[in-house]
């Protein structure tokens, strides 16, 4: 059935029915145990899920793992360049779930990223990184355990669709020419603006379909919160992006004020019904002086608008949202992206779930893990309608591989994520347990023993696992 693996003689298959997975008490789950220092992580990771899985259930569930191949594995087992087997890919499809160690990607040439490739094909559109501090970890911060964020991140498109040309590469040249002489002249907000032409090419496609699809799920995910951390967060670069980037925010505030009218509210309706709320006879120019700062040196036309927002607002949605009832809603608010790298760290509790396109994501979970103890301490969840693929947000490392020496808090955390999808929620537990006493006990691995004041000895990447599980009691 397959060209080089078998599947485990045990288990059964994971299902999904309207976008939630079906779990037998023995599934089958593939695994790919990834390059650089995969071969250190994962092994703890497996030992650690496994034995969770065990106290929690005594036997009567259990997982079959099931190796499959993708980066320097593959090409061992399967050939030169075949970094990605189609048995790799016919598994994950047939299994659903899926848990992966990090893979390389080489920078400038070389082959495109194959974490990207296994996000595309199987539309696993949401990469969700949960970013909380865990009692006891070192951190650069003050005051780590104030930051509690979850980047929703749009995970197919935006610049990692890797659409680009090379300079001086002939489509790239000719792409070049037709939009200097054609269409940049044919658009006037664009002047005599010209490429230039020794330039390589990227395209940024966001679409307002694949936007959406991933506010969808923030907001549902938003709903599952406590009270206090229901918001959704918008971030964006759309002050200069403004058909992408400011695109992504439009149909943010499009779909929570559409689809999700009745659950949520959005910052500026908020401030609107608030100031009414303060002064019952307000009228609708000074409410919308309050509510944009510069509201007197703006244009009769801006201001206009302004004051027809506030009308509308009013309108619409005072009965179901006015006298406070805006308060038990999810508020939806933008940031844009430079300005949340500083919110996270200087007004961290400020923030819920942050959703965000791809790129901005990818640089803003590193920076969020950075503030709960590091790269060692950030899991990852991509997820799709019929699939999901689990994994660190870290990469390969490859200074570190093969010295048993890295944290494998990061898949062990991404496996936690996979059990609470699946539902084995007293595992789940039992590892957060095990991972909580052993960073409380100070009996960590070396990134997060160097932060420690004074300094303690750091435990091996298995020793770490063992130290994990001795906890789970
Ligand atoms: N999803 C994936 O598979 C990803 C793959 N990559 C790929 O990984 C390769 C290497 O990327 P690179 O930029 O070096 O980034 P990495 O995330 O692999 O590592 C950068 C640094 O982060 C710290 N770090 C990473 N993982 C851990 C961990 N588990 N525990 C403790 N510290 C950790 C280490 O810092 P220090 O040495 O200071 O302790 C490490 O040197 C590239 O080919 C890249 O494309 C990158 C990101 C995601
Ligand atoms: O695919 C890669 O090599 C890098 C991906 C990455 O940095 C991420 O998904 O966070
Ligand atoms: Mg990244």
């Amino acid at each position: 059935m397959y060209e080089k693996i078998t599947p485990p003689t045990t288990g059964a298959k994971i299902i999904f029915k309207n976008g939630e997975p079906v779990v037998p008490d023995n599934p089958i789950i593939p695994f790919i145990r990834g390059d650089g220092t995969g071969i250190d992580i994962w092994p703890a990771t497996e030992k650690v899920l496994d034995a969770a899985v065990a106290k929690a259930y005594k036997g009567t569930r259990k997982i079959s793992w099931f190796k499959v191949y993708a980066g320097d594995e593959a090409c061992d087992l399967y050939g030169i360049y075949q970094y990605l087997p189609q048995d790799t890919i016919t598994v994950i499809k047939e299994y659903g779930i899926a848990i992966k160690g990090p893979l390389t990607t080489p920078v400038g040439g070389g082959i495109r990223s194959l974490n990207v490739a296994l996000r595309q094909i199987f539309d696993l559109y949401a990469c969700v990184r949960p970013c909380r501090y865990y009692a006891g970890t070192p951190s650069p911060h003050k005051n780590p355990e104030k930051l509690d964020v979850i980047v929703y991140r749009e995970n197919t498109e935006d610049i990692y669709l890797g659409i680009e040309w090379k300079q001086g590469s002939e489509i790239g040249d000719r792409l070049i020419k037709i939009l200097n002489e054609e269409l940049i002249p044919a658009t006037p907000e664009h002047g005599k603006k010209q490429i230039p032409l020794d330039a390589g090419i990227g395209i940024k496609p966001i679409s307002k379909s694949g936007s959406q699809r991933l506010l969808r799920r923030a907001i549902k995910h938003a709903l599952t919160l406590p009270r206090n951390k229901q918001q959704v967060t918008l971030v964006h670069k759309g002050n200069i992006m403004k058909y992408t980037e400011g695109a992504f925010r439009d149909w943010g505030y499009e779909l929570a004020t559409t689809e999700f009218r009745n659950e949520t509210v959005t910052e500026r309706e908020s401030w609107i019904l608030g100031n009414k709320e303060k002064n019952a006879n307000i009228s609708l120019e000074e409410n919308a002086r309050m509510i944009d700062p510069g509201f007197d040196s703006l244009t009769p036309e801006k201001k206009a608008q302004i004051v027809k927002e506030v009308e509308t607002v009013l309108n619409d949605i005072w009965a179901t949202h006015g006298n406070g009832k805006w308060k038990e809603k999810i508020m939806v608010n933008d940031r844009i992206a430079d300005s949340i790298f500083q919110q996270i760290q200087t007004r961290p509790d400020e923030y819920s779930i942050l959703a965000t396109m791809n790129l901005n994501g990818d640089y803003l979970s590193d920076a969020a893990a950075a503030i709960v103890g590091g790269l060692g301490m950030g899991p990852g969840a991509n997820i799709g309608d019929s699939c999901a693929v689990f994994e660190a947000t870290h990469g390969t490392a490859p200074k570190h591989a093969g010295l048993d020496k890295i944290n494998p808090g990061s898949v062990i955390l991404s496996g936690v994520m996979m059990l609470e999808f699946m539902g084995w929620r007293e595992a789940a537990d039992l590892v957060k347990k095990g991972l909580g006493d052993a960073i409380a006990n100070a009996q960590v691995t070396y990134d997060l023993a160097r932060m420690i004041e004074p300094p303690v000895e750091p435990l091996k990447c298995s020793e770490f696992a063992d130290v994990i599980i001795k906890y789970f009691s």
